[in-house]
């Protein structure tokens, strides 16, 4: 793929008949048996997929399989084990799962697997939307090649001091091997020729249908991929691939192994709950207050749609003497991410984000999702929903609609993934939803 192919697809996107989108569907779906968890036993165990395969089956460097051991995985998910085979050859990769699936081990284990580190040279580069999510791909980074001293992992990200960053890819001493960071900051890097990109093998994008929609992200994931060598692996990952997005990602590989477990419909967490509470806005307030009063949860992300209602809502809460942190982009860098960790410390239990929170970040005791401000589409919904019921865990996940248009995303919600979200009942028994 040369770099014309990848500028023409802005203007002119190809697509794909049903029958076709229908035909790859189905042969991805073939290789992938159900991950739906039976009505009792332990959920995590079945989401560990129907196979009797360990990650020792993988062949894994003995490095990595002890990191494995060490972080207590005992069986690879579905989708681990439908793509770290063919991943750690070093086939590219387009791969859509459920959020919580655990993707991120695909590529992280593929890339260690294969890395050979030379000092001063980058060889893998991993882009994804937003920095926290960047933050903590780095330390899974950090927890897998915790035997592989010799690997150097970094991550880059607007909002810190570029110069930092060009130092560090400077010092060949210090140069990473292993570069994660959001497309703005990095294409920055590549532009300036800090990040020399000419020694890339391994290209990874996290959330790519978020980046390849949204025309800046795409422009700069666009230019570094332009930067990097013809040859090497190229790896996409969502919880949401529309039939629309996945031409413009295989426009990036070649010849692709395409997984979509648990496509379309399907992509409901089985784990979770899902209720919508219809109220006027002015009521939300009150709302919230009692179900953070009557929920069991361990830990609550409450997504709001500005970074004002971000604050405020904040403020509120903290006057109601509830545990409360917000996150947002209008913060400092630092601030963001000592919240972040803060929150994934569990020194907070409770979380308002705006929609910087809403893919990727992976806190464990996260069990409630509450959508004070809707979503704009179904698929940001999953998302955030996502965020609750992590690798198969139960989780509960509400929904507020006080406006026309938050009833229409209810209702696309309904349709594109096939589920009912009935209204909230008055009491549900907390071990439906806690684990
Ligand atoms: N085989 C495994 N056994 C146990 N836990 C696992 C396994 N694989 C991943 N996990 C854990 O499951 C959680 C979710 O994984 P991860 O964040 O990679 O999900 P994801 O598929 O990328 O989700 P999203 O689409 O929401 O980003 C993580 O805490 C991870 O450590």
């Amino acid at each position: 793929m040369d770099g014309e192919d990848l500028v023409d697809y802005e203007e002119e996107l190809p697509t794909v008949t049903p029958a076709a989108a229908a035909a790859t569907d189905a042969s991805a779906a073939d290789g992938a048996a159900s991950a739906d968890a039976p009505a009792d036993g332990d959920k995590k165990a079945a989401y560990a997929g129907v196979h009797s395969t360990g990650f020792r089956d993988f062949l894994l460097k003995p490095e990595l399989l002890r990191a494995v051991g060490d972080l207590g995985f005992e069986h690879p998910s579905e989708v681990q084990q439908e793509c770290i085979p063919q991943s750690i050859l070093g086939m590219d990769l387009v791969c859509q799962a459920k959020s919580g699936m655990g993707k991120t081990a695909v590529f992280v284990l593929a890339t260690l697997q294969q890395i050979e580190p030379v000092d001063g040279e980058v060889g893998v580069i991993v882009l994804c939307h937003t920095r926290e999510l960047a933050f903590q791909i780095r330390n899974e980074y950090a927890r897998f090649s915790k035997y592989m001293p010799e690997v150097r992992t970094s991550v880059f990200y607007g909002g810190t001091p570029v110069a930092a960053d060009q130092a560090v890819l400077k010092d060949k001493t210090k140069c990473p091997h292993i570069v994660v960071g959001t497309p703005g900051r990095m294409n920055a890097l590549v532009r300036d020729k800090s990040l020399k990109a000419g020694g890339v093998k391994h290209f990874v994008l996290d959330e790519c249908d978020k980046m390849l929609e949204q025309i800046d992200m795409r422009r700069d994931v666009q230019d570094i991929f332009r930067a990097t060598p013809h040859h090497k692996q190229v790896m996409m990952f969502s919880a949401t691939l529309s039939t629309e997005v996945r031409p413009v990602c295989k426009k990036f590989m070649q010849n692709p192994l395409e997984i979509y477990v648990d496509d379309g419909a399907k992509l409901t967490l089985h784990g979770l709950q899902q209720y919508f509470v219809q109220l006027e806005e002015a009521a939300k307030n009150r709302k919230l207050n009692e179900l953070l009063d009557s929920l069991d949860f361990n830990q609550v992300i409450i997504f709001v749609r500005s970074t004002a209602r971000a604050n405020q809502l904040n403020q509120l809460l903290i006057e109601c003497n509830f545990p409360s942190i917000c996150v947002h982009g209008a913060l400092k860098q630092e601030e963001r991410i000592e919240r972040y960790q803060q929150f994934k410390k569990f020194e907070k239990r409770i979380l308002v984000a705006t929609d910087v929170f809403g893919r990727g970040i992976d806190v464990e005791r996260v069990n409630l999702s509450i959508s004070y401000d809707a979503p704009t589409s179904a698929d940001e919904w999953l998302h955030r929903a996502g965020r609750a019921g992590r690798f198969g865990t139960k989780g509960l996940a509400i929904l507020m609609t006080s406006s026309e248009e938050d009833k229409s995303v209810l209702s696309d919600i309904q349709s594109r993934f096939s589920v009912e979200i009935p209204p909230l009942p008055q009491e549900i028994d907390a071990a439906t939803y806690m684990s």
